[in-house]
């Protein structure tokens, strides 16, 4: 272990060393310097000494500064920029020339010599920590320019000078006691070397307050700089914000576009399955179609075949309509023109609320043809006696029978109208025996008369004869003979218009100032019964509460033309319901003077009408017999409808009550006068149309 004595003084320190032993004279500073400048040169900025410590300081702080990512600079360059980074002002240089330095030093060296030993340990002891602390101040230096400056870091640093500072003020008071024990010339040399030491502390102070003030400057730039730093984070997080929520947006917008687009590639998918399907629908109906066109193809020359075959049946038919015509009319005359019904109508109900007796009436046969009458007498002796009177006609109907099923026997008279007849329909029968109903009806559809339902079927036979050829014109008149005077039912005003009756060469039959209405359809004839019926004579009589007190006849004429055949027809079909034929004291009117003349007017024309029925009947024998139509209005109105040239059809009309038994056996034998009678052959109303 070397003594304090044998132990050098310490490269760079600032202290005088004693000699290493006392026989040897110990170093010198110039020594020690020259030493140290022939061959270890770069050992004298590595000396601890402060001045150099602080002179090596720069590399350092450079080398700190590098690190930070500040542009490296030489000592020059820091100086030139020092508002670039962190400006270590160098260590002030010893102001002191070399040679006084170096006198300095020999001064201090011999002066060390001379120290007392007491002060070795505690120069030695100022070098050591001297020495550590030139060294730790500039590593610590090094760290406080390497890190970013913090406030604690400065305060170390601080702290640390200020201890070098106390220690400094240490040595320096044992170098004051040193002082005094030397010769003026070490005092010289201490003075100087104190000079040098406050030069240099002077400067460490500068270089503080340069570091401080660079420190300062370099912490505003990184204060200006984190500021921006931040502005710019916070900008950059507010775009990363602003980016997220665009993103956010954009992933849902994305995500939605995902979702329509799955949901438009299934539709398409829907859609492409339908679409092959229809395709293939489509292809298997063209195949239909073209399997249907040569179907039609087929079907279209049938059509032409089927057309043929239809002109073909249709000229049959016509053949054949002809042919029935004919045979309907033999039919007809074989039947006799002058054909008689018989029909019975039912008790009413007010009849059997006053208990009224029906009369004995049986209808025998499965024919329909016979109607027997029962009646009970007293002989003059006074004994009963029971009359059975069976009547025979060509049609009986018992109460029960509908209005349909007498029309039925009656339809073959009224298309007879169409082929070109006159018919002649006439109710017969006392007041209230059902005459009006069987030739009006009523307004229910099953109660319809006869006339609506013969001119309803005269329309239907007419269309039904227009696909062959046919065209139809139909008109109609209805008049009403009271009192043998011509009223018109159809006609304005009063009923106190005069009428003639005038018998065409043509066999048609007119009466002058009368109505004649077109009839366009059967529903017409509906409005034309209810006029008329408003404008017919009717008063009350004792059996008929609305007994019509006059004949009534409709007249409709049928002209038909078929431009195929050339052919022109025309019939004229008259329905006549005629007034009540009950017997003066029957009815009660024989207290009235009015209802006496009307029944009187009613039975004479119901009595000519008889006459003409029986002189008809023989004209079969005597050819030119005379017939007295001209006797009543009636039977001359009547005449062409009653001749030879029509057809003729009596409707028997008959109470069943017993109480008009006897009225009903006087109409049952002039029925069956009438029935008994040839009226000769009916004639077709024809000719050919001249083209
Ligand atoms: N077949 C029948 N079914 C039901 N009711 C009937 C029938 N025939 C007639 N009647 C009724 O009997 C009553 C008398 O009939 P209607 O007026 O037709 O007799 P009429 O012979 O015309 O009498 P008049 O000669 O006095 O005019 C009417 O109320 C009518 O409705």
């Amino acid at each position: 272990m070397p003594t304090n004595e044998n132990k050098p003084l310490g490269a760079g320190s600032r202290l005088p060393r004693p000699a290493s032993s006392p026989d040897k004279p110990p170093p010198t500073l110039s020594t020690k310097r020259k030493a140290d400048d022939d061959g270890q040169s770069n050992r004298v900025s590595k000396a601890p000494a402060l001045g150099t410590s602080i002179t090596n300081r720069p590399a350092g702080l450079r080398a700190s500064r590098a690190e930070r990512g500040f542009v490296p600079t030489s000592n020059a360059a820091a100086k030139k920029k020092p508002e670039r980074g962190l400006t270590i002002p160098r260590a002030p240089a010893l102001t002191k020339t070399s040679a006084e330095k170096l006198a300095s030093q020999r001064q201090l060296s011999q002066t060390a010599r001379t120290r007392p030993p007491s002060v070795e340990p505690r120069a030695r002891q100022a070098s050591g920590p001297g020495s550590a602390t030139g060294g730790s101040k500039s590593s610590v230096l090094a760290r406080a320019v390497a890190s970013p400056p913090p406030d604690a870091m400065i305060s170390n640093i601080l702290e640390e000078l200020k201890n070098e500072v106390r220690s400094n003020r240490v040595e320096m008071a044992s170098f004051k006691a040193f002082k005094d024990q030397l010769t003026v010339e070490q005092l010289t040399t201490i003075r100087q070397a104190e000079a040098d030491v406050g030069k240099q502390y002077q400067a460490s102070t500068a270089e503080l307050e340069s570091l401080r003030s660079a420190h300062s400057r370099e912490r505003q730039d990184w204060e200006i700089e984190r500021m921006k730093l931040g502005r710019e984070l916070r900008e950059v997080r507010e775009d990363l914000r602003v980016a997220r929520d665009d993103l956010g947006r954009e992933r849902e917008t994305s995500s939605a576009l995902k979702r329509a687009m799955a949901e438009q590639s299934n539709h398409h998918l829907t859609l492409e399955t339908q679409v092959g399907g229809l395709r293939g629908q489509a292809m298997r109906l063209q195949e239909e179609i073209r399997g249907k066109e040569g179907r039609i193809g087929e079907l279209e020359i049938m059509l032409e075949q089927a057309r043929q075959v239809v002109l073909d049946r249709e000229q049959e038919l016509r053949d054949a309509e002809a042919l029935r015509r004919k045979l309907h009319n033999t039919v007809m005359e074989l039947k006799g023109n002058i054909r008689v019904f018989c029909r019975v109508r039912p008790i009413l109900p007010h009849e059997t609320e006053n208990d009224e007796g029906m009369a004995l009436i049986s209808f025998p046969g499965k024919e329909c043809r016979e109607i027997v009458l029962s009646q009970s007498s007293e002989t003059a002796t006074g004994a009963s006696r029971e009359a059975v009177l069976p009547f025979s006609f060509d049609r009986v109907f018992q109460p029960q029978a509908s209005q349909a099923q007498v029309f039925e026997e009656i339809s073959q008279l009224a298309q007879s109208c169409t082929d070109g007849y006159n018919v002649c329909i006439f109710g017969y029968g006392q007041t209230s025996s059902g005459k009006t109903y069987t030739m009006e009806g009523g307004t229910a559809e099953e109660a319809q008369g006869m006339i609506p339902r013969a001119v309803r079927q005269i329309f239907e036979v007419t269309e039904e004869l227009a696909r062959r050829g046919w065209k139809y014109k139909m008109e109609g008149q209805f008049l009403e003979i009271y009192n043998e005077t011509i009223n018109d039912l159809l006609g304005v005003g009063e009923l106190d218009k005069k009428h003639e009756i005038k018998h065409e060469k043509n066999g048609r039959t007119t009466v002058t100032d009368v109505v004649i209405v077109p009839l366009e359809s059967p529903s017409q004839v509906r409005t034309l019964l209810a006029r008329a019926q408003s404008r017919r004579t009717v008063h009350a009589t004792l059996m008929n509460e609305r007994s019509s007190r006059s004949h009534s006849v409709f007249t409709l004429r049928v002209s038909g033309t078929n431009p195929l055949t050339g052919e022109f027809c025309e019939g004229c079909l008259n329905l006549v319901d005629l007034a009540g034929s009950e017997r003066l004291a029957t009815s009660g009117a024989a207290n009235d003077k009015d209802r006496l003349k009307e029944t009187q007017a009613i039975n004479k024309s119901l009595s000519a009408l008889g006459d003409v029925i029986a002189a008809l009947g023989e004209k079969g024998a005597a050819e030119k017999a005379h017939i007295p139509y001209r006797n009543s209005k009636l039977t001359y109105l009547l005449q062409n409808s009653l001749s030879g040239n029509s057809k003729t059809l009596m409707m028997l009309n008959l109470s069943p009550l017993a109480a008009h038994l006897n009225e009903s056996l006087c109409s049952l034998r002039f029925a069956t006068k009438v029935n008994n009678t040839q009226i000769g052959t009916a004639r077709k109303q024809q000719a050919r149309v001249s083209s």
